[in-house]
């Protein structure tokens, strides 16, 4: 693919202050700050309606928000997006009707200095065979590649992509990865919002969890995954002490699966100094790290209604 053009690597990329997006009686973006930089791999988490596609739109100066600033590669979005420097895929994004993608394709590319040659853009995203193809006879997996390829094709610097997987099969989502971490490699930025945790485990070197709009953790996957510090203890005992598991020192909350005991504890230490003490053997043991999935439920109101 063509190199990328030089940006200023010290400024963001992506600069947002005091956000505040308002439908009519709703707050969908509450004041909310994001600095992202050049060459980072940031997914966006949240629950339904926690803001993540109003940022993601309001960032790309689709609308003006109520409060706050945006900018993007140092400019106004509009203007960042009218230069070529930020290819965008949206949840609801179309595509040209009545034409061919390769079409559609060569004409976007041909308004941009240096366009990823058709050839290997569609080896890398997997619609070599779809290039003859009328626009409006694609399934929905092979129209979200059509899309990614027209935000990919002028080589922006900046991608900023929502929900860009959920209608991949698990193929096309390996190789949508695998383009996005060239590309990363190259000091492009790429931002996504996923309801997929394990690919924002994956394939994100920054997780941002938003809820109600606004920011709730802002980290590497395993920082946030630490911060909840949850792990959880299994073993086979089908004898809980007189006090029960809970006066066990950290323990958070008890489940059980036969006679599997599953504790959750802040100190795992703790736990397995006190389990031990009392017991001589705990069968089976195990002990396992906070996932991904767990700590979102903890951070975001997902976690306060279970
Ligand atoms: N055009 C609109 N008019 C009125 N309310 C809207 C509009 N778009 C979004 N909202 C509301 O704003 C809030 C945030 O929605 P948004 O789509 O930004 O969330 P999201 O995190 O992207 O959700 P999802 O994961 O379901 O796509 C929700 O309460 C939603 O109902």
């Amino acid at each position: 693919m063509p190199a990328e053009d030089a940006t200023d690597r010290s400024a963001p990329v992506i600069d947002i202050a005091g956000l505040t997006v308002r439908y009519r009686d709703t707050l969908a973006v509450d004041g909310l700050d994001l600095t992202i930089h050049r060459g980072e791999t940031v997914a966006l988490l949240g629950p339904n309606g926690a803001g993540k596609s109003s940022v993601v739109n309001a960032a790309l100066g689709l609308f003006r928000p109520s409060a706050g600033r945006v900018s993007l590669l140092g400019r106004e979005p509009a203007a960042a997006v009218a230069a070529g420097g930020v290819g965008a895929m949206l949840q609801h994004g179309g595509l040209p009707s009545e034409s061919r993608v390769g079409e559609v394709l060569r004409l976007i590319g041909s308004r941009y200095a240096t366009p990823w040659p058709l050839a290997e853009l569609a080896a890398a995203t997997g619609i070599g065979d779809l290039l003859g193809r009328r626009t409006d006879a694609l399934s929905g997996g092979q129209r979200q590649r059509v899309l990614l390829a027209m935000a990919l094709v002028g080589t922006p610097p900046l991608l900023i992509l929502d929900e860009p997987t959920s209608a991949m099969d698990v193929e096309a989502r390996q190789a949508f990865w695998r383009t996005m971490s060239g590309l990363a490699e190259r000091g492009h930025t790429v931002v996504f919002a996923t309801h997929h945790l394990d690919e924002a485990d994956a394939v994100a070197d920054r997780v941002v969890v938003v809820d109600h709009g606004r920011v709730v953790a802002d980290g590497s996957a395993a920082r946030i995954k630490a911060r909840i510090a949850g792990r959880t203890v299994r073993f086979r005992c089908p004898e809980p002490p007189p006090e029960g598991w809970v006066a066990v020192p950290g323990v958070t909350g008890v489940g059980r699966d036969g006679d599997t005991v599953e504790l959750a504890t802040t100190d795992v230490e703790s736990t397995l100094r006190a389990l031990l003490a009392r017991h001589e053997r705990l069968p089976d043991l195990q002990v396992h790290g906070a996932s991904l999935e767990q700590a979102f439920l903890t951070l975001t109101s997902t976690g306060a209604q279970r």
